[in-house]
This record gives structure tokens, sequence and C-alpha cells, in this order.
């Protein structure tokens, strides 16, 4: 996977590491409490990072990120202005003020339906980190009630391995493990019926939670419920039988991309430049699934 090859510098800010879409900062003069969390505008898919970015795409997903924030009944990582050196103008509509968290090496994944790593596991097992499904399902079925499917934070670059639940209490300790779980179901829950009201299938999402060192409550970190975290279909189009399973499973904001990436690059080595028009079809799909699920219009 290639990764950014340069984080951008921010006035009063040090860089302290670049993940595929985001990157993140701390105060060059304190305090120490408090986190920058920049949602870049690079998308990435088959693990590569991909050129050019798509602007507006960071912006956006970090509204989607507060406004799903705003509606979640949980303590969230984001910090009080006041408390923080204020937030360079270049990133503003799509930083992120956190608190700093001790994090969990958890990466809290929920699915209400099977596929990715779940499916491919599934196929191979009948299981999915531990709990057994159904006989006979295939990539892409809704679930009868969503499964908590843990996965241990793998480095950059690597894919994330899924765990069993046992597992995660090795990890965090059995009090945690279980506040993850019944945290990570209930968030879900809640997002997917209110994604089902707007017509749009929430298929899975991952959550990242931390402890906050100050307080030793247990806090919703990272981005939440965005299309880089979770995999969003339409569901007229998920339910239309006319169409195959790959465009009944196209997720809302890449499948633009991946569909042309298919068929104008073999898989190896750098993915070929997005033409401007893949870009702006890219575009509109963010804004379309932020109008669908906000009721509101972007920008
Ligand atoms: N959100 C948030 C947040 C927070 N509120 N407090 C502390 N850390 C984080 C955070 C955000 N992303 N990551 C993953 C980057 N890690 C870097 C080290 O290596 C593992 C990955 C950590």
């Amino acid at each position: 996977m290639n990764l950014p090859t340069s984080a951008t510098s921010l006035a009063g800010w040090q860089h302290i590491y670049s993940g595929k879409v985001r990157d993140l900062f701390v105060p060059e003069n304190g305090p120490d409490n408090i986190l920058l969390v920049v949602a870049s505008n690079r998308v990435s898919a088959f693990d590569h990072v991909l050129d050019p970015a798509i602007p507006g795409k960071g912006a956006l997903l970090t509204a989607l990120s507060n406004w799903w924030f705003s509606r979640i009944d949980m303590p969230n990582h984001l910090a009080d202005p006041e408390s923080a050196p204020p937030v360079p103008m270049e990133v503003s509509d799509r930083a992120m003020l956190s608190r700093r968290l001790e994090m969990y090496p958890v990466e809290c994944v929920v699915r209400g339906a099977l596929t990715g790593s779940g499916f491919l596991e599934y196929r191979e097992t009948g299981s999915v980190c531990g709990i057994e499904l159904p006989a006979g399902l295939e990539d892409g079925d809704l679930l009868e009630t969503p499964i908590y499917t843990p996965a241990h934070k793998a480095p950059l670059g690597e894919h994330d391995e899924n765990i069993s639940y046992e597992q995660s209490v090795e990890l965090v300790g059995p009090e945690v493990a279980e506040a993850l779980r019944e945290a990570s179901l209930k968030i879900f829950t809640a997002a997917r019926d209110l994604a089902a009201e707007r017509g749009v299938i929430l298929a899975d999402t991952k959550f990242e939670f931390g402890r906050d060192p100050e307080t030793g409550e247990l806090v919703l970190a990272d981005e939440v419920l965005t299309s880089d975290s979770s995999r969003y279909w339409d569901a007229s189009v998920y339910f239309d039988a006319s169409l195959s399973r790959a465009d009944r499973l196209a997720s809302f904001d890449k499948q633009i991309v991946r569909n042309w990436l298919r068929s104008n690059w073999d898989q190896q080595g750098v993915p070929p430049q997005l033409p401007a028009e893949i870009v702006s079809q890219t575009q509109d799909r963010y804004r379309e699934l932020f109008t669908r699920l906000t009721g509101k219009n972007w920008g």
C-alpha cells in the first residue's frame, strides 16, 4: 500500500502520525491532553491511497462524524475549543479537536450484514470471530441480529486481524471487553435503524474507544459511522433483484472508484490517476450519502 509521502505541517501543532486517510497532531506547546485529528481528502481502495484526492471528502466526513456524535448517547472524545490552541484555518473544516485518550487496541466492528473479511471467514469456518452463523449465507446477506466481531489493530499498511470476543478479553480485560461490546452493539443498532428510515443500509461499521486518563470513563473516539469506517448501501439498490450481487452491494461512496479501477487497472503496481469525471461522481456520492443520512444539503 502506498502511504502518504508528506503530512500537512500546521503552525503550532506537531505531526505525530499519518494513517491512510487521516493525520494526527498534538499542540507544540501543550496541553498534552489534546489531539487534533485531521481528515484528509485522500481516498483509498484496494489497499492503495489513490491519486488525486477527492476535494471536500475530509470536510464532509468530519461533518458526518460530528452529526453522529451529537446523536450518540455516550461520552465522546471531542474537546472544548477553549481547552486547546486554535485550529489552523487551512484544516478547520476537516479537523476534529479531541481529548487525548488511552486507546484500547481493539477495533470494535459490528456487522448487520455478512460481507468483506467477515464473509471470507464465514466461508472458511461457518463462523465469524467465533460466532457460529446459519449455513448457506451468501455475500451481503443481512444478519438476523447484528454481531460484534472485534479485530486487533494491525500496524499501518497491514490488515487488522479478526479476533474472538475471548481474545478481546485477554487484550483489555473482562469489564472493558464487555463494555466495548455492549456500547458497540447499542450504537450500531440505533444508527442502523436511523439509516434505514432514510433508505440507507448500514451494513457494518468500526468503532474505536479509549479511556480518559483524567476521569477513567469509557469514551467513543476516532471517526464514527462515516463511509470510511462503515459500509453503507442504498436500500433501493440492495433489494433490486434485477441487479448483480456486486452491483447490489455497491458501497455508497467508493463503488464508482472501484468499478473504474477494475476496468482500468490490473491491480499490479500503482493504480492509475482517477479521471476528473470519476472524482466528480465520487464527490456527488459523498454529498448524496451526507444528505440522505442527515437530511441536510452539503456545502
Ligand atoms: N481519535 C482518537 C484518538 C484520541 N482521541 N486519543 C488518542 N489517540 C487517538 C487516535 C486516533 N487514531 N489513532 C490511531 C493511530 N494510532 C497511532 C499509533 O499507532 C496505532 C494507531 C489514535
